[in-house]
């Protein structure tokens, strides 16, 4: 540095240094009308230092400040006995700033000694109190006034500078060598709490609560988390026993269904397929268990009794396991109309919680649905001339199969589902179909009926296609649930999910009711959420060790899973998005509802 800048002492070339950027246009004009001054000084400081002063920002503005004083004290003196010089060293410096600033309108009242305050004055203290530290006691240079709160005693002292109140009475004669400072004759505001502590102090202060604040709410946090957990752990052990319940409960209700249900006549579809019995289970006799959902809503005892059947079959995260366990997803479907939809399958099969999500389409839909996520492992096989063969070699390291989503009519690769479904079944691997998928089953129910790993998942559209295929006459609506039933029955009692207001889930012997509160908004696209979440959720259950997922069916368990969690998806999408709502927006609450059905 080249200048002594110890303390509060400023040499004249240091002094100078600072007059000469102060009065630069472009300072000049940043602090012209403005109110907050310390990013200008914070400027000024940087300036004088990169001459060599090292300075503080509020050092500069507290020069200037007494600076900008006596120039006005001065300039009033001068109007009396031209003696200005004497009182203020830089009088022609400030003069050459001042007037041009004044040029620009901003003129004080030259009267007023304290009315140089402007600019310099934003990070003082109310009432005009300097900081203790910051305010300019000294300067080194002989004939040069400093200013102070304090009655100061004026260096010339044989010339006296009457000085005005801000109301305009003038001084008496008798306090020319001696005068108040403005704020001393005008009533002084009341003091800030903090205004005889330095800034580094206050800062000091400030820090230091700060860190107390934040060591409180990291303890108040901690203390949540430890009354969470414990929370956590009793709803578990609750939910622990209350699935032991069930589980006597249904295996109670299967004996009592084969022994004393009632007869088959009254639910038994007229028109069925010809091979319909063959792969039937004993509970061909059917006993509706209705049970409807809806979380918040006017059932709460079976939410209590279905959400934990989803619950005990995710397989928890752990570190122990590698990647590809918690699932290897195949989606069947994707060709040149539909890339959309088995992108959506495969995607929230991955949110939902597949390791691996891979898609078998045509070559054209592949490039499309590689460029829409970098997570799916597309493969372009669908139309080529070995298709089965292509996928075939995949299906070992599959987990289950979504066949269906964006697949398209064309013969030709409905024959292809069709061998890909038949070589899946010998390897016994769970299926569901959905969209272009069903219309396939619609054509050739055979290619499905009584395999008990498939769970079909229907629009309405879809679903009277379905039953008007294996009943030979239109659907019937009065009792959609019993249709639903009759249809699953006519396939083999393989799980139906029977989209819709309400997803009606049976698999031929019992019906589950999903009414969990979704919202009003339908966009393309929401089955293949659903079916792609639920290839995952088939495969848990599937694979599910233990006695819960026995008690109710596997694929039912899955498809209510699914159905509550498309629902609950859509729910917080439209919450957020309202008529705007795509399936995309309901994609990325896959997460968030999943932690709120599941793992909360
Ligand atoms: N972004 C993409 O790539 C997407 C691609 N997708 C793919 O498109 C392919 C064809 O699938 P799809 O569902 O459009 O065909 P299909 O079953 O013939 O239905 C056609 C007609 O049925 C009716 N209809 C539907 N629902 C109904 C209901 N609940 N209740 C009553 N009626 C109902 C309705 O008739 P409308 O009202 O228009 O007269 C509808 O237009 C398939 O591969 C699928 O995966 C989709 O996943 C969407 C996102
Ligand atoms: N009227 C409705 N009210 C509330 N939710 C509904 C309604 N209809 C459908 N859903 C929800 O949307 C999900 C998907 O059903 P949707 O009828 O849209 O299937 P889809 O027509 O096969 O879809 P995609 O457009 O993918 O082919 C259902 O599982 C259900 O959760």
């Amino acid at each position: 540095m080249l200048a002594n800048t110890r303390g509060f002492l400023w040499s004249d070339v240091e002094t100078r240094a600072l007059l000469h950027i102060w009065g630069e246009q472009d300072v000049q004009t940043a602090l012209d009308g403005n109110f907050r001054n310390s990013h200008v000084y914070r400027d000024v400081a940087g300036r004088l230092g990169e001459m060599g002063f090292d300075r503080t920002p509020e050092q500069c503005r507290i020069r200037v400040k007494s600076l900008k004083r006596q120039y006005y004290q001065a300039k009033e003196g001068s109007r009396r006995n031209g003696h200005y010089h004497r009182v203020c060293k830089f009088y022609d410096e400030m003069e050459r700033i001042l007037s041009g600033r004044r040029s620009h309108g901003d003129a004080p009242d030259p009267s007023d000694v304290s009315a140089p305050v402007g600019d310099e004055d934003e990070d003082e203290e109310e009432g005009g109190a300097q900081k203790p530290g910051l305010k300019e006691p000294y300067t080194d240079s002989a004939g040069e006034c400093s200013f102070t709160q304090q009655p100061v005693k004026l260096e010339y002292s044989s010339f006296p500078i009457p000085a005005s109140t801000s109301n305009g009475a003038a001084l008496s004669q008798s306090s020319a060598q001696t005068f108040s400072s403005p704020s001393a004759s005008r009533p002084r505001r009341t003091k800030k709490r903090y205004s005889n502590l330095s800034l580094d102090k206050l800062m000091e202060r400030l820090l230091e609560q700060s860190t107390v604040a934040e060591e409180n709410f990291y303890k108040h946090e901690e203390q949540r988390l430890q009354l969470e957990d414990r929370r956590r752990e009793a709803e578990h052990a609750r939910e622990l026993q209350m699935l032991q319940v069930l589980g006597q409960m249904f295996s109670g209700i299967s004996s009592h269904s084969t022994s004393t249900a009632a007869p088959p006549t009254q639910t038994c579809p007229p028109h069925s397929l010809p091979h319909r019995h063959e792969q039937a289970p004993p509970s061909a006799r059917p006993l509706v268990i209705e049970r409807s959902f809806s979380l918040g809503g006017s059932a709460p005892r079976n939410m209590d009794s279905l959400l934990p059947l989803v619950r005990s079959i995710i397989p928890p995260l752990t570190p122990r396991k590698h990647k590809g366990q918690d699932g290897r997803i195949g989606i069947i479907g994707g060709c040149q109309e539909y890339t959309g939809a088995p992108y959506f399958a495969a995607i929230s099969a991955l949110k939902v919680g597949a390791d691996l999500s891979h898609v078998f389409c045509t070559k054209d839909a592949a490039t499309v649905i590689k460029s829409y996520s970098p997570e799916l492992i597309v493969h372009p096989v669908l139309d080529s001339a070995d298709a089965v063969q292509e996928v075939d070699k995949w299906l070992p390291r599959l987990h289950s199969l979504v066949v269906g989503p964006g697949l398209g009519r064309d013969d030709k690769l409905l024959r292809t589902a069709k061998d890909i479904v038949e070589k899946s079944k010998a390897r016994g691997i769970p299926i569901v179909i959905d969209a272009d998928g069903l219309w396939l089953v619609a054509q050739q129910p055979s290619v499905i009926h009584g395999y008990q790993k498939a769970i079909l998942t229907p629009n309405f559209m879809e679903f009277s296609r379905l039953y008007e295929a294996t009943h030979r006459k239109p659907v019937e609506t009065s009792d959609i649930g019993q249709t639903a039933l009759q249809l699953s029955m006519a396939m083999g009692n393989l799980t139906v999910v029977l989209k819709g207001a309400e997803d009606i889930i049976t698999n031929g012997s019992s019906v589950i009711v999903c009414s969990h509160e979704g919202s009003s908004r339908r966009c393309g696209g929401q089955g293949d959420l659903l079916s792609g979440s639920l290839g995952v959720m088939a495969h848990w259950a599937f694979s599910a060790q233990g006695d819960t997922a026995k008690s109710v069916s596997p694929a039912m368990v899955a498809a209510f899973g699914a159905c509550a969690l498309t629902r609950q998806c859509n729910r917080q999408a439209f919450h957020k998005h309202g008529r705007a709502t795509t399936t995309s927006d309901m994609i990325q609450e896959i997460g968030t509802a999943f932690q709120k059905l599941f793992e909360s």
